[in-house]
């Protein structure tokens, strides 16, 4: 079901990914479905509560009508009343209780479909590419995110609560006063026509100036943030004088911006004051005159008085809220836009869960480059065994991280196949691939969850005493026991409260636990001092056992024991071979063992 509904769709997605439509209105109305009776439901009520609003003034101009015909006795008067009256207590009423069911609606309606939409952009960031998500900022993601979750709830908030009680109320007004001359009718009518026209107008005029202040606060937000973030070297370089003077610069700015659309809004609101005052000086001189000239009576003027207050009231704030209109709009295509993406790597429809059972690698002429132009890899054969243990080595930028990236499947090659088992990794789902292999990063990022989830990760099913063996193996669980909160405690942001080999030790711990028959390294105890380096060598040394091993190393001693080592220089293998062997060849791998044993540390080639 879901297949064919995703065949439809313009662009490649994901096939778990929520199935979003990719333009701003179509996406609104994607999830407006999800809770049409809620909407049906407030439209209804909204509109009986403005239409109870717009019927009082009617009821009142009755009460008149009553009183004018009555022959004056307190009885006589009663008696024509009462019937208005009633009519004036039952919208009231009605106002009242239509108005706070619409609000009950709202209250509980709105956060759940805020949930809803956060919910499935989320769900739908999750399946774009390691290219999509390195080249993106992941705060202005998560804040995407929330802007257009707001956007979608609050733009259909103002069109049912803001746009629709407004066109009702010029409306029904229009109707009503009709009935007592169709003169004030038309005045009435050409002054909405006019009124709401020109608020569109100077609204769509004053969105470049509402944006640009938006912008602005944004950066002064983003100057504060950074320089905040960055205090230590602030302080550090004495610079705190010039980080004022950096964000003044930057509030200066600001301030201009802010009073530009200041004044456009100023200048907005003189136009709703003196349309206001055109209108209300305009229903009474009209209505005055009708009535004085007997061609309407009492009641009729006091309720076309009346009606006119009412339409300032409800028309008051028309063109601020069509800006805020845009305003939210314009968070919904922004999210749009930039998350609902084709995504870039999906899982084939013939992909399956595939098992790695023996852990054989094979690059079969394969040609790779990140953008068009510099090639990555040219051709590129090679294969491991199942089994082996190989050590990746080569000056900085050669493509040993590119070679690991392609096993992982963060990128596709662009000809050529990386087949795992014999089997195509693209004819494996994405999920099998990555639960199979195990990494171990330079630099491992952890969440900022407890350490027992850190480790847990690995295995989502492990026991407690699972946990706590597998830090003891990675030589993690000494430090873990002397925190005061011991596997309950917090790790920071990415990890941060750690050091770097404290983190190298919970990503190994981690990495014990997931047990996949394929484990890469990448420096993975870079960050380690030597002696915890050596104790831990001989646990990965365990982990490696029966598994297809490959290692990423600058450093080659970490190396030299391993089956084989591939030396790489600009995206070729250009020796292949174990370590005495390759030493005795006097070639690459000879020149880069010599220079760190001057101590020199190959940068470049
Ligand atoms: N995400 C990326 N986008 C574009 N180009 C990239 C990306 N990652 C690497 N490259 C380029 O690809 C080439 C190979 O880089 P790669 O990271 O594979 O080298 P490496 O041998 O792992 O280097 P190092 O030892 O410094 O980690 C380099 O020229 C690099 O600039």
């Amino acid at each position: 079901m879901r297949k064919k509904a995703s065949q439809s769709k313009p662009f490649k997605r994901a096939t778990d990914a929520p199935n979003l439509p990719a333009t701003p209105f179509r996406f609104i109305c994607y999830f407006v479905s999800y809770f049409r009776w809620w909407y049906v439901a407030m439209v209804i009520l909204e509109a009986l509560h403005a239409i109870c609003g717009i019927m009082l003034p009617y009821a009142i101009g009755e009460i008149m009508r009553g009183v004018t015909r009555s022959t004056g006795d307190s009885r006589s008067i009663l008696e024509a009343v009462s019937q208005p009256l009633m009519l004036f207590a039952a919208l009231s009423i009605g106002e009242v209780l239509f108005g706070r069911s619409s609000g009950l609606c709202h209250t509980i309606l709105h956060p759940l479909h805020r949930q809803h939409v956060t919910k499935s952009l989320y769900a739908y960031l999750q399946y774009h590419s390691h290219r999509y998500l390195s080249s993106s900022f992941a705060g202005a993601l998560a804040h995407r995110i929330t802007e257009t979750s707001m956007g979608v709830t609050q733009t259909l908030a103002m069109l049912i609560n803001e746009f629709m009680p407004v066109v009702i109320v010029f409306g029904v007004s229009t109707v009503l006063l009709s009935h007592a001359h169709q003169g004030l009718a038309i005045f009435v009518g050409i002054w909405a026509v006019v009124f709401i026209s020109i608020s569109f107008w100077l609204a769509t005029r004053c969105r470049p100036y509402a944006r640009q202040a938006a912008a602005a606060r944004s950066k002064t937000a983003g100057i504060i943030v950074d320089s905040v973030t960055n205090l230590s070297s602030v302080r550090l370089f004495a610079r705190l004088g010039f980080e004022r003077r950096y964000l003044n610069e930057q509030l200066a700015q600001e301030l201009r911006d802010v009073r530009k659309s200041n004044w456009y809004s100023e200048r907005v609101r003189w136009f709703q004051f003196i349309s206001a005052a055109v209108l209300k000086i305009g229903t009474l001189y009209y209505s005055l005159s009708l009535w004085s000239s007997g061609q309407i009576a009492v009641a009729d003027f006091v309720m076309a008085t009346s009606l006119s207050l009412l339409i300032i009231s409800e028309a008051r704030n028309l063109s601020r809220r069509f800006l805020e209109f845009f305003e939210h709009i314009g968070n919904v295509a922004n999210g749009v836009f930039t998350i609902v993406q084709p995504h870039e790597l999906i899982d084939r429809d013939r992909a399956i869960a595939h098992s790695i059972t023996k852990g054989r690698i094979e690059f079969r002429r394969v040609h790779f480059s990140y953008s068009a132009g510099k090639k990555v890899f040219e051709n590129l054969s090679v294969t491991i065994q199942p089994g082996q243990r190989v050590g990746l080595v080569g000056f900085s930028g050669s493509g040993k991280s590119s070679f690991v990236n392609l096993i992982l499947r963060l990128f596709d090659p662009q000809s050529g196949q990386i087949l795992i088992d014999g089997v195509d990794v693209r004819d494996m789902t994405q999920d099998a691939l990555h639960a199979q292999i195990s990494l171990i990063p330079q630099d491992p990022s952890l969440f900022h969850r407890t350490l027992l989830e850190n480790i847990r990760y690995g295995r989502l099913d492990a026991t407690d005493e699972e946990v706590i063996e597998a830090a003891s193996k990675a030589y993690a669980h000494d430090f873990i026991a002397q925190m005061r909160e011991g596997y309950d405690s917090l790790v920071g942001e990415r990890g941060v409260k750690l050091s770097g080999g404290q983190r190298q030790r919970i990503a190994i711990a981690r990495v014990i636990l997931k047990n996949a028959p394929i484990l890469i390294l990448d420096e993975a105890t870079s960050s380690l001092d030597s002696i915890t380096e050596k104790a831990i060598q001989d646990t990965l040394d365990l982990a490696m056992n029966g598994k297809t091993v490959i290692v990423v190393a600058h450093r080659l001693s970490t190396i030299a024991h391993l089956d084989r080592i591939l030396v790489f220089d600009q995206g070729r293998i250009v020796e292949d071979g174990t370590h005495t062997k390759l030493l005795a060849l006097g070639g690459a791998y000879h020149r880069l063992w010599r220079m760190q044993a001057g101590g020199f540390l190959p940068v470049g080639a």
